[in-house]
Parts: structure tokens; C-alpha cells; sequence
């Protein structure tokens, strides 16, 4: 596969805005002799085998019977548009004005019904963080049109006092507060590991970038646009973010709602609360050995999630993919998180996904890649660079994204990934095993990010059309 222009260009500002750029650049340009393609194919194969997506169907709810969405009229029986064949694949239902309706199937790592809870959800990610505390990189994106659910699966439901559910609705909290709890729940059954968890919290809204931990000091009011430079050689740095250290999940779930507090949001007519910006949580962990508090011991890993949706913000403008990142270091190197590099790209205006199809499924796995420096590439660059560059972070690499998929879909009904042909649908070890097949003596010193297993579960009947669940009180 040949990567175009975009992808290149922001490939090479990423390469060149890090310190280590010349030797990354060295690592990522083909051998003189080496046939190009062959050379980007491997590396987008690898890329890709290391990003897992999974699909989740929303329920239909009362707001979708009174939704305006022309793209709603296409379907006389929205309930029945996307259907989950088995736990991999999706069906959906297309019927457009003036041709036959068809069928199309969409394969997946995963598909979860509507009726699955969010625990469910929650099982596919839990062995994230165990790969995360070993020094692994991970990444966890949402993506889908507005409405279909991402904020729901990442933090559950809106309340309308405090934007992150209070723990006495734990049958509904989304996958961050899951995680966050599973995070420290981990780092206590060892506490000789000395761990610090960091947060940073980002708004990408429009073409600007807000800290929502940092406060003005001037007014004393928090969330303060960062300032974004272009250098000399076009690239985008950002001033580095705000880290705040957090003790327990508590205090990091505080942190996240009042984060989202300030989170631009607006009705829309897919729903009430539409938010309308991108938000990147960041989890940093720092792992010290008892017997090394500051020396090359000390392992950072990151763990990311990001809310994306694809459209744009703004008329005009197109979307924005985001990259935040921080190389593996050890702490005496590097005392804080950083933002090492913010690459931010504008494509061609998009249409929603509702109403653009094969457009944006054709971009959709590409959208994935906008993200240098991400995990997965740090991990090939880890990789290759030796195991001493690995131990220094370990591999990332691992990013599971959720496709949520609401009953609202394109005629055509063409805004899923699915994954080419060829590709093994299932990685030896489970999607969330490791990064790259283990050796023996990888595995005595990694035993649990090997031996996770990916948590299959099956879900009797078809059902799309569920009730809505409890109000929390
Ligand atoms: N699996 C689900 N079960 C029950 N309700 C859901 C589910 N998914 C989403 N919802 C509800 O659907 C509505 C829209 O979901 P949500 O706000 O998560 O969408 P979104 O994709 O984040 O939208 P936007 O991009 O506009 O912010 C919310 O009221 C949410 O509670």
C-alpha cells in the first residue's frame, strides 16, 4: 500500500519534531535497496494487526423515533438496520429510494448487541491495563457519528449534576472509570512497584487545543488553550500539558468530571447533548522498583482514551486527528508527561458519516494511522530498535477502538472498517495479547501480558430494540 501525501507529510513532521528524530527517521527509512511498497506494506500490516475494532450497536432510543435525521427516512424500520449475525459480524440493511434493498456484512474483532452491558465491554478491555502496568502503551479510541454512543461507552450515561456517574450506578459507568478502578486495583495487590498515575485531559475543539486541567492565572478559571506553534518546518508543538498526579481512581474520576464540566456541548438533532469536540484522556503510569527509585529502572507507559467523532465541528473545517505523546523514559530523564508532539491534520471537509458511506469507510482505517507517534508505531520503532529501548518503555502497540453504531445509518450503509481481505481475524494469543508473538523468555518476564486471553462471552438472541436502562438517582 502506498501512503498518500497527508500520511507522509505527517509522518515526516512527527519524525522530525522529536529529539530522537534522526535516529526514528533512520529506523523508519526503507534500506536503499528495499522495494518501497514492500517495505510501507509490512509496516502498514503491522501497524494494523495491532489495532483491534470493535463494533457496538446502540439501542434504539425514544430520541431516534423523533430524530429529523434524513438519513432516517431511508430506513422505514430503523430498529432493524444493523443486526448482529454472531459475535463478529454485523449485517446491515440497506434500502435506498428506487433500488432493491441488500444486505451487507461487516466483520469485527467483536460485536456487541445492544443489550450487552457495559461490564461486557469493559471484559474486552480489562486486560489492556495489565498489558498497560507492564510497561505497555495502549490506546483506546470511540469512534462513530454523533449520537451513536461513544461518550456512553466511555463514561456512561450523562447526568445532568456530574457528567461522570457516581459509583452507586456502577451497572452503567463507561470504560474509563472501569479502567480507572481496575488501574489501581492492580497496583495494590503490588505495592512494592511504587506507581505513579498521572492525567492529562485534552479538548480538541475546532482547530484549537484546551487543557481542561490547567488554570488561567490570570482568572482563576480552569481549561486554557494551548498554544500551538507551527515551525519553521510546519509542524505543530504544542506548550506541554498539565499532569496531575492522582492517588486512587476517586480522585482520577474527580479529575475527569471536572474536566468534562467545561466540554463544549450542544444539542444537535441526533441528541440533547451532543459533545461537540474531541476529548483525549491520559492516563500516564510510572513504574519503579523498589531497589531503583530513580535510576534506568523506572518504566512509563501511557494509556490513552480518545472520543472521536468524524465530523466536523465547524462548516469548513475538516476533522482533526490528534496524536498526543511521550516517549518511554525513565523518570530521571523526564520528571513530567509531555506532549512531545501534537500533529494536527484537516482533510477535505467530511459529510457525516449518516450520509457519506463508502467515503469515510474508506478513510476510516486510515484515520486510524493519523496517529504517528502513536503506540503502535512506537512499538515497531521499539521493536526495531533493540530490547534495550524496549525495556526502557516496552512495546505499545496495542489500540482497541469501539465503531459505535447507532441504528442510523447510510443507506448504503458503509461506515464500518472491516478489515482487508487476508487479514487474520484473530492474532494467536487473543487480540489483547501481546503486541508480537512472544518468545519463552519474553513470556517468564511478561506473564500476564502474554497470557491474556481475549474473554469471549455469547449473548442469546438478536434483539436490537432494548429498553432504556434505569434512571440512576
Ligand atoms: N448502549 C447504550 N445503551 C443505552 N443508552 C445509550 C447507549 N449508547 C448510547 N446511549 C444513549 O444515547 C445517547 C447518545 O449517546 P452519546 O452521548 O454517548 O453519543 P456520542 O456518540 O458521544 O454523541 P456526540 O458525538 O454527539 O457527543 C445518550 O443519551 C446515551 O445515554
Amino acid at each position: 500500500m502506498v501512503v498518500d501525501a497527508d500520511e507522509r507529510s505527517l509522518a515526516s513532521l512527527c519524525d522530525c519534531h522529536l529529539p530522537e528524530a534522526r535516529t526514528q527517521s533512520c529506523l523508519r527509512a526503507p534500506p536503499a535497496h528495499a522495494d518501497q511498497s514492500t517495505v510501507t506494506d509490512a509496516s502498514d500490516r503491522a501497524e494494523r494487526e495491532h489495532q483491534i475494532v470493535h463494533c457496538r450497536i446502540r439501542p434504539v432510543l425514544p430520541f431516534d423515533e423523533e430524530s429529523d435525521d434524513p438519513g432516517s427516512h431511508a430506513s422505514p424500520a430503523p430498529g432493524e438496520v444493523a443486526h448482529a449475525v454472531d459475535d463478529e459480524t454485523v449485517q446491515v440493511k440497506c434500502s435506498r429510494p428506487g433500488h432493491p434493498p441488500i444486505n451487507k456484512t461487516f466483520t469485527f474483532e467483536r460485536v456487541y448487541r445492544p443489550a450487552d452491558p457495559q461490564r461486557e465491554v469493559f471484559g474486552d478491555v480489562r486486560p489492556l491495563l495489565t498489558s498497560l502496568l507492564d510497561g505497555y502503551n495502549v490506546c483506546i479510541m470511540a469512534y462513530g457519528q454523533t449520537g451513536s454512543g461513544k461518550s456512553y461507552t466511555m463514561l456512561g450515561p450523562r447526568s445532568e449534576v456530574r457528567p461522570v456517574l457516581p459509583p452507586d450506578c456502577h451497572s452503567d459507568l463507561g470504560l474509563v472509570p472501569r479502567a480507572a478502578e481496575e488501574l489501581f486495583r492492580l497496583i495494590s495487590e503490588n505495592p512494592s512497584r511504587r506507581a505513579k498515575v498521572e492525567v492529562s485531559i485534552v479538548e480538541v475543539y475546532n482547530d484549537d487545543i484546551f487543557d481542561l486541567l490547567a488554570e488561567d492565572t490570570c482568572t482563576a478559571t480552569p481549561g486554557v488553550k494551548c498554544e500551538v506553534l507551527t515551525t519553521k518546518e510546519g509542524r505543530k508543538e504544542v506548550s506541554p500539558l498539565t499532569c496531575t498526579s492522582v492517588r486512587s481512581a476517586q480522585e482520577c474520576m474527580m479529575l475527569v468530571g471536572a474536566g468534562l464540566q467545561l466540554r463544549a456541548m450542544r444539542a444537535t438533532s441526533a441528541h440533547a447533548h451532543s459533545s461537540r469536540s474531541h476529548l483525549i484522556i491520559t492516563v500516564a503510569l510510572t513504574t519503579t522498583p523498589a531497589w531503583d527509585s530513580s535510576g534506568p529502572g523506572a518504566r512509563r507507559a501511557e494509556g490513552l482514551g480518545h472520543l472521536w467523532s468524524p465530523h466536523s465541528r465547524r462548516a469548513g473545517l475538516g476533522p482533526t486527528s490528534c496524536a498526543l505523546t511521550s516517549r518511554p523514559s525513565n523518570l530521571t530523564q523526564q520528571s513530567r508527561a509531555r506532549v512531545r508532539s501534537i500533529t494536527a491534520h484537516r482533510a477535505r471537509p467530511p459529510l457525516a458519516p449518516a450520509a457519506c458511506g463508502r467515503e469515510e469507510a474508506a478513510r476510516f482505517p486510515q484515520s486510524l494511522k493519523w496517529v504517528p507517534g502513536g503506540p503502535a508505531w512506537r512499538h515497531r520503532w521499539a521493536h526495531r530498535a533493540g530490547p534495550r529501548q524496549a525495556a526502557a518503555g516496552g512495546p505499545g502497540g496495542q489500540r482497541v477502538c469501539w465503531c459505535v453504531w447507532s441504528d442510523r445509518v447510510s443507506p448504503e450503509g458503509d461506515v464500518l472498517y472491516k478489515p482487508e481481505p487476508g487479514r487474520p481475524r484473530r492474532r494467536p494469543g487473543g487480540p489483547f495479547g501481546a503486541p508480537r508473538p512472544h518468545s519463552l523468555q519474553e513470556q517468564q518476564a511478561h506473564p500476564r501480558a502474554a497470557g491474556c486471553a481475549r474473554r469471549r462471552c455469547k449473548v442469546a438472541g438478536d434483539s436490537v430494540r432494548v429498553p432504556l436502562p434505569e434512571a440512576c438517582g
